[in-house]
């Protein structure tokens, strides 16, 4: 069909059809690849894992979440003006001695681990959840958050932050503190946002 086209306007049009065609790969990818985000939620059980989820999807705070199941919350996001669908798996955490979600840390793209501060033994859980994270995954290859939280409940402190253990402090994982009861969700979005951001640049770096 260019056959009768000089050559310098062959070669103009031929570099268009390929920038074309490397434009709609691009945007193939971040359609079908990073317009999602998958977070992993770990922690004891009744540390507020349930209320800090909820209070990031709905603003709100509800008190009474206790299950025995995993629950997978599902919603659309604006992040960076695109819509973004986040899906966040609050993971069980019935006792201590419950095994390691590991496919569940497979699939996301970010994890949260939470332990509330009034509790030292979800603080333990916490710490191994870490650990076991990084057998399976380097905690600088997936983005991890510590959330200390019932950080309004200051007088039942069971849980001393001067004495992080040396896990924590090689891997530089710092616990910041939350209070689900309160208006805290800015750092639960911040890491949600963080993993998208990542996911995608690796998506694209492909
Ligand atoms: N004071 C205070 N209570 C909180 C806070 N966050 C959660 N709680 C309470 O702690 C209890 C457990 O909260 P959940 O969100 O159900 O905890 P969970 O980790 O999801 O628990 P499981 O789903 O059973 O593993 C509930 O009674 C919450 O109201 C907080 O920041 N401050």
């Amino acid at each position: 069909m260019f056959d009768n086209l000089k050559p310098e306007c062959r070669a103009y049009l031929k570099s268009l059809l390929l920038e074309w065609h490397a434009k709609m790969k691009t945007e193939e990818k971040i359609s079908t690849n990073t317009s999602r985000v998958r977070i992993v939620v770990l922690g004891m059980i009744s540390v507020g894992k349930s209320a800090l989820t909820v209070r990031y999807l709905t603003r709100r705070y509800i008190g009474e979440y206790r299950s025995n199941t995993d629950l997978l919350y599902r919603q659309t996001v604006t992040i960076n003006n695109s819509p973004v669908e986040v899906e966040i798996i609050d993971v069980s955490g019935e006792t201590r001695d419950s095994s390691f979600p590991i496919e569940q840390v497979q699939w996301a793209d970010g994890c949260i681990i939470v332990y509330s501060i009034t509790d030292r033994q979800s603080f333990q859980y916490a710490v191994e959840a870490l650990e076991n994270l990084q057998k399976l995954r380097s905690v600088a290859s997936v983005p991890v958050t510590l959330l200390g939280n019932k950080a309004d409940l200051e007088h039942l402190r069971e849980v001393n932050i001067l004495r992080r253990s040396e896990f924590l402090l090689k891997v530089s994982v710092k616990p910041v503190f939350v209070k689900a009861h309160k208006t805290d969700y800015d750092l639960y979005r911040e890491k949600v946002n963080v993993s998208f951001e990542k996911k995608k640049k690796h998506t694209l770096d492909k």
